[in-house]
Order: C-alpha cells, then structure tokens, then sequence
C-alpha cells in the first residue's frame, strides 16, 4: 500500500484554497504514520490559470490531469488532496481496469455534479462526480464513466438545482450516513468493485476544524468511521481523502480513526 499525495488547489475557489497544498502535506505524512506506509508525491505544477470554458484554472487542472496520470502507482493506494478533483485520475482509472460493476462512494457535504453551464463557482471540485459519470467537458470526463447509479453520495446535503436534477433521474443514489442503509444501497446498485471518496467536508465542521469547504449538520467521526467500516464486505480498490487545509497535528490527530480504517479497507 502506498499514498500519493495530490497537492492540487486550482479545483476550489474557497477562501482557504491556498492552503490545500501544505494541509496534503501534512495530512499525508500524518497518515504515513498512521498507516505506516510511505508517500509518493505526484509532482503537479504550482501556478493557476484563467477561467476558461467556465472552469477556473482549467489549463493547470488539465496540466495536472496529465502528470498525474503519468505518476498513478499500481495496487491499492490512498490518494490524499488536495481539492476534490484529486481522485479524478485514480477514479477514471479504477473504473476503466474494473469495469462495469464498479462503482464510488463519495462521502462528502457537496454532491459534486455540476457541469461547466451549471456550476454557481466555476470551482472543479464541485464537478468531478459529473465528470467522472462523462458529462460537462469533454477534456475531463471520464471514458468510459462510471454507470449511471453506481455512485452513491453519503452525507451530502448542500446541493444545487442541478445536482438534485441528477439524483432524481437515477443516476446517482443519495443515502444518510447510516451503515445499514449504505451497504443495502451499494448491494442494490450491483456494485462489486468500489472506490472510497472522502472529502473531509461531510464532517461537521464542530468535529475538525481543517476542512476546505465547511457545511454545517455533517456526520461525527464515529459516524464515518462505522460507515467505512460497513463496507469491509466489498472489495475496496483505492480511496481518497480531500479537501484538507490543516498543517495542525492537534488537528489532524482526530482523523486518526478514519485513516485506520480506510488502510484496513484498502489492505
Ligand atoms: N467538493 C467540494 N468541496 N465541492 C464544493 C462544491 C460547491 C458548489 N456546489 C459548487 O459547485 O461550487
């Protein structure tokens, strides 16, 4: 097992997105610790770019796709952000070695589906989901994209119109952060190979204080943990977690847990 560090920031727009660098610094080598396994960093270029195509940053985002692709290690890895747009590359990835039934869990505050026409930021953290299910644009989506109800949000509860559009017509499934009610929706959804998303945000922000894109009325680290627990029935492939800005260990030490049990999922 291995950990790649993805220190991308150019997919959030967030007053903090400048400390998404040195917060997957940091969490890496915590979760090295943790872990006791070593950390790959996927070298990525540090500038931005324009607003292009209603995706800000957009060249560097589509430089970084590229080196990180080039960078993407074999056997089970946990990918660390960065934005959310960090497990773009090993999710695509993971979908086109797995197949069809493979599918995500994407644990996170935000449902991530936005197009590049639909989006309120033009932030590509809030589009990786829709990219990943092949829509919005075409440099970034997914081929083939995963099948329309093989991802299944956990936890989400910010959602724009668009967003919910999607949940609605089936393509996507949305469930509470209960362990029963996930596994009956990945055993629903003919899921046999999946890919873990964490984006730290569906914590309630009373419970870490170094998420990106705090919401308020998210999942207590118990909750996350006994729902990344529930799924150790299923062949977990790869996982990521984002969206990280705290270079605080204090900080970083309640994320202990989570990290125990995504290595143990990924063992
Ligand atoms: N993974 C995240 N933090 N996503 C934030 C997305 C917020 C909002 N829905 C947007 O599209 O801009």
């Amino acid at each position: 097992m291995l950990i790649q560090a993805v220190p991308q920031w150019q997919g959030a727009r967030t007053p903090r997105a400048g400390d998404l660098p040195a917060g997957c610094r940091a969490l890496s080598a915590f979760a090295a610790e943790v872990l006791d396994v070593p950390v790959r960093e996927v070298p990525l270029a540090a500038g931005g770019a324009p607003v292009a195509d209603g995706i800000a940053n957009r060249e560097a985002l589509l430089d970084n796709k590229k080196r990180h692709a080039e960078a993407l290690a074999d056997g089970p890895v946990l990918t660390v952000g960065g934005d959310c747009a960090a497990d773009l590359v090993p999710v695509a990835a993971a979908r086109a070695r797995h197949g069809e039934r493979f599918g995500v869990l994407w644990f996170d505050a935000h449902a991530d589906l936005n197009t590049p026409a639909s989006s309120p930021s033009g932030a590509f953290h809030g589009m990786v989901l829709r990219s990943l299910l092949g829509d919005g644009d075409p440099a970034f989506a997914a081929a083939p994209a995963l099948e329309p109800g093989r991802a299944v949000l956990v936890g989400a509860r910010a959602l724009d119109p668009a967003e919910r559009d999607e949940i609605e017509a089936g393509r996507v499934r949305l469930v509470p952060g209960e362990p029963s009610r996930i596994v009956a929706e990945v055993r629903d959804a003919g899921i046999e190979r999946l890919y873990v998303h964490v984006d730290l945000d569906v914590l309630d922000p009373s419970e870490f204080a170094g998420m990106d894109y705090p919401e308020p009325n998210g999942m207590s680290v118990t909750q996350l943990v006994d729902g990344l627990r529930a799924l150790a029935e299923f062949e977990v492939v790869g996982a990521g977690v984002t969206e990280c800005v705290s270079g605080k260990r204090e900080e970083l030490a309640i994320l202990a847990p989570v990290l125990h049990t995504i290595g143990e999922l990924l063992r």
